[in-house]
């Protein structure tokens, strides 16, 4: 059972002085990049890579479209490190591996994360192609206990009873609104609640039905885990979905859902979710702490 797992505070610490002795970057904005979305890390300037194999304590990536690449770079002045490729628990990794990067960026200085994820839509007004902004989550792992903050809780990092309303920044959430406007693709964009579920198998009729009747706008099997845990150590957070697919809510539908369609709906829209988390970058406020630094 995970919550028996424990990883020490110096675990993290030497990940993340091995990293910062690796680069010269500071990072304050951390991205994970969902499925097909690994791309995001391509407009990083002056860009340092390390394969996760290479990185002393971090899991390996196994899924199609998640390259196991860390990548640290600049972006309109602020420096970033992003994961090519995020850890998911049904690649049988524990939910505190899974998550092992995030408090290794707390320690490194970053301030925001910026999750990215593929989903499967149960709202209508959602259509594949579309981009969700998270607006909050239903962390059904975690409603069953499987929550990477379960077992003894380490106080540097957070409290016991993290509260979790509010956890998808309503700043950013409106900014990014406004920054799809002024693109001109503020048709493509809406806000709504995203559900995780276990996975790796994609839902039944039974099982999307009960999702939209909870309410529940897209389903991925990530994410909730990373933005808990980043939630519990006082990142700021900001999450999209990039809509992959509808997810299958009929028995007279014939369609079915692949690995492969969702990352080709990925590769489709990699541009303008690019832009969008570009523009966010670079219009955010941050904190003036001494990781804002330029590395030249
Ligand atoms: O890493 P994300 O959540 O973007 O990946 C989604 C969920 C599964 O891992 C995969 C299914 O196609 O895409
Ligand atoms: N369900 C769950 N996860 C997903 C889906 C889906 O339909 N699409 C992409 N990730």
């Amino acid at each position: 059972m995970h919550s028996k797992e424990q990883i020490s505070h110096d675990e993290y610490q030497k990940t993340s002085d091995w990293l910062m002795s690796h680069t010269k970057h500071r990072p304050i904005v951390a991205i994970i990049c969902g499925s097909g979305l690994g791309m995001l890390a391509d407009t990083l300037k002056c860009q340092d890579s390390f394969d996760y194999s290479d990185i002393p304590g971090f899991p390996q990536s196994t899924v199609q479209g998640h390259a196991g690449r860390l990548v640290f770079g600049e972006l309109k002045g602020k420096s970033c490190v992003c994961m090519q490729g995020r850890f998911h628990m049904y690649e049988g990794h524990s939910l505190l591996k899974t998550t092992f990067p995030i408090r290794v960026f707390k320690l490194m200085g970053v301030e925001t994360l910026i999750v990215t994820n593929a989903a499967g839509s149960l709202a209508d007004s959602l259509r594949p192609g579309d981009i969700m902004i998270i607006k909050d989550h239903i962390n059904f792992p975690g409603l069953v206990g499987l929550n990477p903050l379960c077992g003894p809780n380490d106080e540097k990092f957070g409290p016991r009873f993290p509260a979790m309303s509010g956890c998808y920044d309503k700043g950013l959430r409106s900014l990014v609104m406004e920054l799809a406007k002024q693109m001109g693709v503020s048709s493509l964009v809406q806000e709504g609640v995203y559900a995780m579920v276990g996975g790796p198998n994609f839902e039944t009729i039974a099982e999307a039905k009960l999702l939209h009747r909870l309410g529940v706008d897209a389903v991925g099997m990530s994410t909730a885990p990373e933005v808990v845990v980043a939630t519990h150590c006082g990142l700021r957070v900001f999450g999209l979905s990039l809509i992959t697919n509808k997810v299958v809510k009929s028995y007279e539908d014939s369609e079915s859902v692949n690995h492969e369609g969702v990352l080709e709906v990925g590769r489709l829209r990699s541009q303008t979710v690019q832009q969008l988390v570009t523009e966010l970058i670079s219009r955010m406020e941050i904190n003036n702490n001494e990781n804002t630094n330029n590395v030249s």
